[in-house]
């Protein structure tokens, strides 16, 4: 199966900043400009909370795949490199470890 990290996808989201494309969606963001994307990661993560209340795991595998690529469109905005949030979470690994559990994914 293909795969697409998301630091790959923020790489791509990136260069369409840089170099637009015709008829990307990215750029239709860029253009719109912080407002616009502040919407739409408004709108996809509300709909993370509606999916993850339904029986249905792939419309929740859905939308957090469109929350993720948009919060990306947010930190190119930004100018937040990736590497910034990988950083956070790698500080953040002692406390996780100690404290949470990481039960299996079963059912999908
Ligand atoms: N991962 C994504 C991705 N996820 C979601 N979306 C878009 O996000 C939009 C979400 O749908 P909505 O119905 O909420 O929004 P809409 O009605 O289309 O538009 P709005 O006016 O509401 O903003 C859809 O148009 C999806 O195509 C994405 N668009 C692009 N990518 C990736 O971004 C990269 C660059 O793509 P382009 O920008 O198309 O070149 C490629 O790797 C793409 O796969």
């Amino acid at each position: 199966m293909a795969r697409q990290t998301l630091s790959e996808l923020y790489d791509i989201i990136r260069r369409r900043k840089a170099a637009p494309k015709e008829g990307s969606y990215t750029n239709y963001l860029f253009d719109k400009g912080l407002d616009k994307i502040l919407k739409k990661v408004g709108e996809e993560a509300t709909e993370v909370v509606i999916a993850a209340k339904n029986e249905n795991k792939q419309e929740l595998i859905y939308e957090t795949a469109d929350v993720l690529y948009h919060l990306l469109v947010l930190l190119v905005e930004k100018e937040i490199p990736y590497e910034a949030i990988e950083a956070e979470l790698a500080s953040r690994e002692g406390i996780v470890s100690k404290t949470t559990d990481r039960p299996e994914i079963t059912n999908l």
